[in-house]
């Protein structure tokens, strides 16, 4: 698990490290400076032209400590200091004294287009308001420019807080960050703008990180260590038992995929519940699932009675993928609000049913407390944006925009999981803010959500909570399809292909 902050989160884990621990802000920053220059060695920068482009705060002083040693290490390299150094920070100007004692060049003005490499120090997580004057200018010359450019810390411009540019912000090739990852460089448009990103240990205590207690957060390859072992003394039923209650007539892939990955991702049972249509197909397609079908068009007190039955058989209900909206579907989507005991994921039509039994509501409370008030306790909602924007009522600019802000309207004050399913999907459950890094654009495909349903619930059925289940269904969901990619590339990339990669994510594990 690797925690991501804000800029203010940052600044007081600087704040904790310098004040409270007693570590000398300037041995961070030599450090800081350091690691920059690892960097641009290992992508094999020699005997090009160094121009470090400082502003006047402590990222500019980052940017000329790092010039500093390069030069010391023979390297060409020059500075070009940004701004009124009169109001230079402390720091700086300790950082500009050093430099000028050794005879460094410090420029206010240079032809940026003979340098090859530019270390970007411009601005870090102390970027307060929008860029204009002589620094928009400098960042749109660098913008239009060839150059190799390593940005410290964040790319100038970027916020740290929302990833968006403050009007403006460079383009970097690379960014070395420091201590944690910030959302700036991890949602979209930020992470386009930040190139490959290298987080950087410098020296912050985890005492200093602890104290800020972000609810940001990303996982790697280790938390798959989360998953529940697989017992040797077992049998199908000790794997739990899935219901996937999908598809609809001349719609039988959804309940295909959900429930094919239901089985790849280790449940020990899956039924698929259906329309009788997809009868031929599912057991032709997936013979191993149990299979409950019904008539649409004859929905009788038997068919709700074995409805019921089948509710309570399921140790995880999936429902939505591919089930219409018609008065079946709606049907279907009541009993299982009212009788579900076990954890439910809501997904696709499941959730444009619910923003319809939302728009009838005629109450006082507000719009996320009557969504919730139909739900089951643990329901993991998995809406696209699209789907949020007509469940909140909301616009969808709105939604993309403020992301974070969205997941803290659903999730504050209720116990709702919900997966905001995006290019960096957030799962969001009270305070907890989990960021999706996993995935690829090769997985915006037809199914490819249908198969996250499937994970989720097959990590449930084997005895996870159903808030980690949702967070590790999507990292897993992700990882799968970047193998995918790696064997069909995202051109070609269909959801078969991402169960078909489950294997690869998942037996590392056994
Ligand atoms: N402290 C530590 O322990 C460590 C810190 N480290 C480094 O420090 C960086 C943070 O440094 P920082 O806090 O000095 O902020 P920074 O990003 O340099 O910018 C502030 C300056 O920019 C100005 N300014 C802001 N917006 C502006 C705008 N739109 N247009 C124009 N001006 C604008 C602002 O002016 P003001 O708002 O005060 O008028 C101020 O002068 C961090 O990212 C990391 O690189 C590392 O060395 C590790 C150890
Ligand atoms: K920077």
């Amino acid at each position: 698990m690797k925690t991501i902050v804000n800029s203010a989160q940052m600044k007081a884990v600087d704040d904790y490290t310098v004040e409270k621990v007693g570590i000398p802000a300037i041995v961070l920053m030599e450090r800081a400076a350091l690691s920059v220059i690892d960097e641009m060695k290992k992508h094999g920068v020699t005997k090009e032209k160094i121009l470090a482009v400082c502003g006047i705060g402590n990222n500019g002083a980052d940017g000329v400590a790092a010039a500093r040693i390069l030069y010391l290490q023979s390297y060409t390299v020059a500075i070009l200091l940004v701004g009124d150094e009169d109001k230079a920070s402390p720091l700086l100007k300790q950082q500009l004294l050093i430099a000028r004692n050794l005879g460094i060049s410090i420029y206010n003005n240079i032809a940026i287009t003979e340098y090859t490499i530019i270390i970007d120090a411009i601005f870090g997580i102390g970027l307060s308001r929008n860029i204009s004057g002589i620094y928009k200018e400098i960042i749109e010359e660098i913008n239009a420019g060839s150059h190799t450019v390593y940005s410290v810390d964040i790319p100038s411009g970027l916020s740290a807080d929302t990833a968006k540019p403050m009007d403006i912000a460079i383009k970097a090739d690379y960014t070395i960050t420091f201590g944690l990852n910030k959302i700036g460089l991890i949602l979209y448009p930020g992470c386009e703008y930040a190139g490959n990103v290298i987080v950087e240990e410098i020296g912050f205590p985890e005492i200093a990180v602890n104290q800020v207690n972000s609810p940001y957060f990303s996982y790697d390859t280790n938390d798959l260590n989360k998953l529940p072992k697989r017992l040797n003394y077992s049998n199908k039923g000790t794997f739990g038992k899935v219901l996937v209650i999908a598809g609809s007539v001349n719609i039988s892939g959804a309940c295909y995929f959900s429930a094919k990955a239901a089985y790849r991702a280790g449940s020990g049972l899956v039924k698929v519940m259906t329309a009788e249509e997809n009868r031929i197909i599912i057991q032709s397609q997936l013979p191993e699932a149990l299979l409950y079908t019904y008539k649409s068009d004859n929905w009788d007190d038997c068919t709700e009675e074995q409805i019921l039955k089948e509710i309570e058989w399921a140790k995880v209900i999936v429902i939505g993928p591919g089930i219409g909206m018609s008065n079946t579907s709606g049907r279907l989507l009541d009993l299982v609000l009212e009788h579900a005991k076990v954890p439910v994921i809501l997904d696709a039509d499941g959730i444009n049913l619910l923003s319809e039994k939302v728009n009838s509501m005629h109450n006082d409370n507000s719009r996320i407390e009557n969504i919730v008030s139909i739900l089951p306790k643990q329901t993991i909602l998995t809406p696209h944006l699209k789907e949020l924007s007509v469940l909140l009522d909301m616009p969808l600019d709105t939604i993309i925009n403020n992301l974070l802000g969205i997941a803290d309207i659903c999730t504050c004050k209720n116990d709702l999981i919900t997966v905001l399913k995006d290019a960096r999907t957030i799962v969001a459950n009270k305070k907890e803010r989990y960021i999706n890094i996993s995935g690829n654009n090769g997985m915006s495909t037809g199914g490819s959500g249908d198969v996250l349903t499937g994970i989720i619930a097959a990590f449930i059925a084997q005895g996870l909570e159903a808030k980690e289940a949702a967070k590790l269904g999507v990292y897993t969901h992700g990882l799968a399809g970047d193998k995918a990619r790696e064997l069909k590339g995202s051109y070609c990339l269909i959801a078969s292909d991402i169960i078909d990669a489950l294997a690869q994510v998942l037996n590392n594990n056994d």
